[in-house]
């Protein structure tokens, strides 16, 4: 049977190399940075030229197509996902990144249907690594299947975690508090790329066990959130309550805000997580 979204994905890879291209080029040149919601949140007229050029040449291909976008969202429209074929676009994943030119930046598109995403598309676009993944046809990168670790152990684990844009002394005390938590468990070590997209990519390859992080966004991980499900991997909050209705945007409806963690680790068997750390949420395998 045809599949459907094929030719949708298609267009999203195509318009993902196409994107990354461009933000290759802008790396050669100043970077006019601004910021959003504090001095540490910031964004790029490429992050606005990206979006606008994957929306603009998706808008052609499929007139009725809905969009969330970072940076449209940033400007004013609705942050809401209905039951229509909806593109959920983060231009630039990791502009911190691409204003130092730390090497991990990412194009994130992901597409959502009746509220379920369909496919997932990350362009690591200074590694040129192609992250994809179709609901129920596996997860890759450059056209190689994609498994999440089979680590049982997470004393023998590296766990990813990100530090987000707030810098109320506060909320870094109770990350400090976190990252100490984990730190202790033990684990091997802990990692960020600086992208959750590209961290969530890389638990779906087994390069880290685990990735958490308070205060993401809908269009950080609805691409990465489907590549890391489609390679054995699982989603939950900090309850250990399946997270992928946030991910697919389901709690977009209340606002981007609304997605307060996504964890992702291998596809869960008993997990009998000491109560100290249920917010870690360790995994048994
Ligand atoms: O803003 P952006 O570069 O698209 O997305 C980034 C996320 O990928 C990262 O996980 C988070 O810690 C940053 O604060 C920022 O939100
Ligand atoms: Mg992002
Ligand atoms: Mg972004």
């Amino acid at each position: 049977m045809a599949d459907l979204w094929q030719n949708a994905m298609d267009h999203a890879v195509a318009a993902a190399r196409r994107a990354g291209q461009v933000v290759r080029e802008a790396l050669l040149d100043d970077r006019k940075v601004m910021t959003k919601s504090s001095s540490v949140d910031l964004v790029t007229q490429t992050d606005q030229k990206v979006e606008q050029l994957i929306i603009q040449s998706v808008k052609e291909k499929f007139p009725t197509h809905r969009f969330i976008g970072e940076e449209s969202v940033a400007a004013g429209e609705p942050c809401i996902l209905t039951d229509d074929p909806t593109w959920i676009v983060d231009p630039i994943d990791g502009t911190t990144n691409f204003v130092h030119a730390f090497p991990f930046v990412a194009v994130s598109i992901g597409f959502s249907v009746n509220k379920q995403m369909e496919f997932g598309v990350v362009f690591s676009c200074l590694e040129d690594k192609m992250f994809t993944a179709r609901r129920g046809s596996g997860a890759f990168c450059n056209g190689e299947p994609l498994q999440v670790s089979g680590q049982k152990d997470i004393q023998r684990s590296i766990i990813a975690t990100e530090f987000g844009s707030n810098r109320d002394p506060e909320v870094v005390d109770k990350m400090f508090s976190s990252l100490r938590n984990v730190l202790c468990i033990p684990v091997h070590g802990m990692r960020g790329a600086g992208t959750a997209a590209i961290n969530m990519c890389l638990v779906a390859s087994g390069c880290v066990e685990a990735y958490y992080e308070i205060g993401m966004h809908v269009w950080d991980l609805a691409a990465s959130s489907l590549i890391v499900s489609e390679a054995g991997g699982v989603l939950m909050d900090v309850e250990g309550k399946d997270a992928r209705a946030s991910a697919d945007g389901g709690d977009a409806r209340r606002g981007a805000k609304s997605v307060r963690c996504a964890c992702v680790f291998r596809r869960s068997g008993r997990s009998d997580v000491p109560t100290d750390r249920r917010s870690q949420q360790q995994n048994h395998r």
